[in-house]
């Protein structure tokens, strides 16, 4: 339902309030110096090439057209008088009109490979510049649904931004050549020119409103758009198979899409056809244009004014001006709609993070020596009332494993994000050795943290690629990778795959191999030893664990580990009793800290989850 309401509100009121003038169009080109630029930054070489051969391209009608002339006047002439036959002039001119047609030719097909070897270059180096600048956003950037709106845009043009680097392109081609047609036509009689303008020019303006009107509707459309994404990848994805299944949804699923994609057919339909009426009738205008300019024109050669060569000429410039102009007002909208577009592509560059490392930042400590304080934090999810943690007062000391407990939603996962500044805290601050965190260098931080949560990444690669995401930089490090899955007990799986180490993992691809929720939890948690870091923590690292492996990892965890700090996150008491000290979270807020024993013998909150839990296994 929410959907429903939301789809009505948002494309059929947007399209409204998004529709554009052609001032609005007029000034989105002002996006274009800068498109250029960036595609100038793919390929100075391929750019100037093009701009060259096109320069060269436009200048090719208007001298066919003028040699053509000149070969059908040579010919009436010579009809006229038959004695005099010195054919060679007349020669010259076909072997130099034959030899402009495969200059033409040649030159065409060198600009169309360019432009698609231009434009497949481009198009690279605008996704890879999209990934880039997504990286050093902010995780709650990517959670805001405005700003994954025109993340989604920006993506989704990639292809829309190619096709436009090409009509850019034949748009200022074509202004060339209708400037060599237009100044030969200038020449003989102006005022065609001017006829071929009130000709064209409704057809213009009803292109320029439908395009208003389809760029209205297709921006207001995308949460929509997402959201049939979203069902499309649903209804058919390995992924969501199981459960689709399972739970019979597939009918829920594709009756959902169905109804979004009927109305999306509807809006677009009514358009399409709006635009096919009026588009007819303003062909017809056109045509009757050319046809009015067309008998001025034998007009004059009957009244011999022009001879029949010029007749010729002319009658063959305007048709092609006309096709000219009409290809380069067409374009015009679909040029300025590409480049309101770019308005969003741009925008979504100037998303700045505000999660970043400071000016003069301070390196990370070769060793932790007073530790992480958190001094009266707190902190709210972006468009979230409620805190997700609060009043949060306390020190993780060097060398300590910290456990921490609550029930769901007590905000221990909030808690290991803010120590990863993945979030800042609303309130208060969080040191490290007494000094803001805020202060030291990001990557350098992040660097020196060993996190994995437990919605971590089944990334479809190798088995050792999948471990060596936790330090990409040491991917081809064999042996650490090795010592990492041996930590983890990964190793013993590994030996069991047909392709060991290099084993794809996995469906999605082929000849990979699909491991169970433990296997992968032990791939996953082999990824924290990838890094020599000085804090670790495992967000219910070992959930899935059996019991031998549960106990086995964390004997490893407590060697490997030795002088490091630990935060640990788990719902298991056998694992959380190993730790140093235990912190108990409710509802966002530190209720109590201390040992195991410490907290049993306070017999407080923790006392009573932990009997509760060991109830259920008397
Ligand atoms: N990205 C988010 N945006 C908004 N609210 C969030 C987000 N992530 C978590 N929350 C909310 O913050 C609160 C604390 O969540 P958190 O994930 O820290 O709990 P948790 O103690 O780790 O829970 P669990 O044991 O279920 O993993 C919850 O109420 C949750 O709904």
């Amino acid at each position: 339902m929410a959907t429903n309401r939301l789809f009505n509100k948002s494309s059929l009121q947007n399209s409204k309030k998004e529709s554009l003038t052609l001032k609005e169009r007029l000034a989105a080109l002002g996006n274009l110096p800068e498109f250029f630029k960036m595609v100038w930054q793919t390929s100075p070489r391929m750019t100037i090439s093009n701009l060259f051969l096109r320069i060269a391209r436009s200048a090719t009608p208007l001298a066919m057209l003028y040699v053509g002339k000149l070969i059908i006047d040579q010919v009436i002439l010579f009809s006229k008088t038959p004695q005099q036959h010195d054919l060679t002039y007349l020669w010259e001119l076909i072997a130099l009109e034959f030899a402009l047609a495969i200059c033409s030719d040649l030159l065409s097909r060198a600009i169309s490979l360019l432009d698609s070897l231009l434009g497949d270059l481009f198009s690279k180096h605008t996704s890879v510049q999209i990934m880039e600048h997504a990286a050093t956003l902010d995780l709650d950037q990517f959670e805001d649904s405005i700003f994954y709106d025109k993340l989604e845009r920006a993506r989704q043009q990639t292809v829309g931004r190619t096709i436009l680097l090409s009509q850019v392109m034949s748009q200022l081609q074509d202004l060339i050549t209708m400037g060599f047609l237009a100044a030969g036509l200038i020449v003989f009689n102006p005022w065609l020119i001017l006829l071929l303008f009130v000709a064209i020019l409704p057809s213009f303006l009803g292109e320029s409103y439908f395009n208003d009107q389809s760029y209205a509707l297709t921006r207001g459309q995308t949460p929509e758009r997402r959201e049939l994404d979203y069902l499309r990848f649903l209804g058919a994805s390995d992924e969501t198979a199981k459960e689709i299944k399972i739970f019979n949804l597939s009918g829920f699923v594709i009756d959902r899409f169905s109804l979004l994609s009927d109305r999306f057919y509807k809006a677009n339909k009514r358009l399409a056809v709006q635009r096919s009426a009026w588009g007819v009738f303003f062909a017809l205008l056109g045509t009757a244009g050319y046809y009015g300019a067309y008998v001025v024109i034998i007009l004059d050669a009957v009244s011999g004014k022009v001879t029949i060569g010029e007749l010729t000429f002319l009658a063959g410039s305007f048709r092609q001006l006309r096709t000219l102009l009409e290809g380069i007002l067409t374009r015009f909208t679909a040029v300025s709609q590409g480049a309101i577009y770019l308005r969003d592509f741009f925008e979504f560059f100037e998303i700045m993070p505000k999660i970043t490392t400071a000016d003069k930042p301070i390196p990370f400590p070769k060793t932790i020596q007073t530790g992480f304080t958190f001094e009266d934090v707190g902190f709210r999810y972006l468009n979230s009332e409620r805190w997700a943690n609060r009043h949060l007062s306390f020190t993780l000391f060097p060398g300590e494993k910290l456990a921490l407990v609550g029930e769901n939603g007590a905000g221990k996962t909030t808690l290991v994000k803010l120590l990863a500044r993945l979030y800042d805290p609303t309130e208060g601050r969080i040191l490290l050795d007494g000094i803001d965190l805020k202060a030291y260098d990001l990557a350098d931080l992040r660097m020196n943290l060993g996190i994995i949560f437990q919605d971590y990444i089944r990334y479809q690669m190798s088995f050792s690629q999948n471990i060596a995401v936790g330090n990409i930089k040491e991917k081809e490090n064999e042996s650490l990778i090795k010592s990492a899955a041996h930590q983890s007990l990964a190793d013993q799986l590994a030996e069991k795959l047909p392709g060991q180490y290099d084993q794809m993992l996995g469906k999605r691809f082929s000849e990979g191999v699909e491991l169970s929720g433990g296997e992968w939890q032990k791939v996953a948690l082999a990824r924290a030893y990838m890094k020599d870091a000085q804090l670790l923590i495992l967000d219910e690292p070992t959930a899935a664990l059996d019991a031998r492996a549960e106990y086995e990892v964390f004997q490893r965890f407590s060697e490997l580990t030795h002088g490091k700090s630990a935060v640990l996150i788990s719902h298991r008491f056998s694992t959380v009793r190993m730790a140093d000290r235990i912190l108990v979270l409710e509802k966002g807020e530190l209720v109590e800290i201390g040992s195991h024993q410490q907290l049993l013998d306070k017999n407080g909150r923790y006392a009573e989850l932990f009997n509760l839990q060991a109830m259920g296994y008397r």
